[in-house]
């Protein structure tokens, strides 16, 4: 049996097979609200036969958007409009969906990219005042972020707690949190974006202080049997910034706190990141975060093809494999995976006669 489709079980959560689809933001909700797009565009991808299916980063306040067109999950409306899409997706499909859940920080206030992206001055239409772990904007032409203070640090771990609380009360089966591509979070943890002097800046303990404290509101919201995972950065591909050994410092102290996985990325945080960008660019970082802990690890980047997929959890090198554009683009991707390495997926009753003859034993009923 091919090793990417055994079963694997976090907290009360049971994947029928180690592909993830990772989260990508769609820049289509409505002043936080998921439209009739996340019904097209979660429906589509639940019925790909993926282990899990995880929502695009979600806010959990307004200010913590990327854009004005990003998902929210901070009040009533926000949870009433993904619990529209919610009951239409799981009407068709019982797959596992998770959430990731997110704060921009000085990333936010910007334009959709495919209106290039740029940042959204405040005082601009869609734009407005970014805050960060300091007062150093990603780029050194845009508008600098406020420097959060404790109030301001209590305001948004309040508010990641009360969006997992929203999320469990969604149902959702698991909660991913956003600490990598130089988010919020992630700005505490690289030295290159907090230059703060207090409790939540210096040392490495005191840059990890604020991560881990909305980690451990988040798990205290959520129900104790379902998992609560973190994506995180493991080198911002900068000189001098965040790197795998701090990664590794990370994962310990949330594997200590109970985190249910650990997923790995990389870079995002500055300007001058040098990615060497090709297949599997990311996976020796996520070997490293798995040679170090005990939890299960999330491989990323890149990954296309059936047999590097297979090739990446059975060589350990990760537990499962994440993949964003390869199932934009094949949305069927773990169908042409499981039919190359001669294993079964769930299919919807309505797709079993696509199955081609030359597969006999493809599809398992949904
Ligand atoms: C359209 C799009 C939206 C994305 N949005 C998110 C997001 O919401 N949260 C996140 O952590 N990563 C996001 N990403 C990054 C992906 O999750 C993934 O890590 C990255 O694309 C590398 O995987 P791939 O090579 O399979 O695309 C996004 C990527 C794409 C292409």
């Amino acid at each position: 049996m091919a090793k990417l489709f055994e079963p694997l079980t976090l907290g009360d959560l049971t994947l029928s097979n180690r592909i993830v689809i990772a989260p990508m933001c769609q820049y289509s909700a409505e002043d936080g609200r998921m439209t009739d797009w996340h019904a097209i565009h979660l429906g589509n991808l639940a019925l790909s036969g993926a282990g899990v299916l995880t929502i695009e980063a979600t806010a959990v306040t307004p200010e913590g958007r990327i854009s004005y067109g990003d998902v929210g999950l901070w009040d009533d409306e926000t949870e009433q409009a993904m619990d529209r899409v919610l009951q239409t997706v799981r009407r068709w499909s019982d797959m596992p969906i998770a959430i990731q859940l997110a704060h921009a920080g000085r990333k936010a206030s910007t334009a959709k990219p495919w209106d290039g992206g740029a940042q959204i001055a405040p005082g601009h239409a869609n734009g407005w005042q970014t805050v960060s772990a300091s007062d150093i904007p990603f780029q050194d032409d845009e508008n600098a972020p406020e420097a959060l203070d404790v109030a301001g640090l209590a305001r948004i771990r309040d508010a990641f707690a009360d969006a997992a609380r929203r999320s469990a009360r969604l149902g959702l089966d698991a909660i991913q949190i956003h600490a990598a591509h130089g988010y919020l979070l992630h700005q505490f943890l690289s030295p290159l974006s907090n230059r703060r002097t207090d409790e939540y800046g210096g040392s490495l303990q005191n840059r990890m202080r604020f991560p881990l404290e909305v980690f451990d509101a988040v798990r205290a919201a959520f129900p104790a049997e379902k998992p609560v995972t973190v994506r995180v950065s493991g080198t911002d591909w900068v000189e001098g910034g965040w790197d795998i050994e701090q990664t590794i410092a990370f994962s310990k102290a949330l594997e200590a706190r109970g985190v249910s996985a650990m997923h790995i990325s990389s870079g995002g945080l500055h300007p001058a990141q040098a990615i060497p960008v090709g297949p599997n660019y990311q996976v020796p970082l996520a070997r490293r975060v798995k040679e170090a802990v005990s939890v299960p690890v999330v491989a990323v980047g890149l990954i296309t093809e059936p047999e590097q997929a297979e090739a990446i959890v059975a060589t350990g090198d990760a537990d499962m494999v994440a993949v964003a554009r390869t199932v934009l683009y094949d949305p069927r991707w773990p169908w042409h995976v499981a039919a190359a390495l001669g294993e079964q997926v769930k299919v919807a009753p309505q797709y079993l006669r696509s199955q081609p003859h030359r597969y006999k034993d493809l599809f398992t009923a949904g």
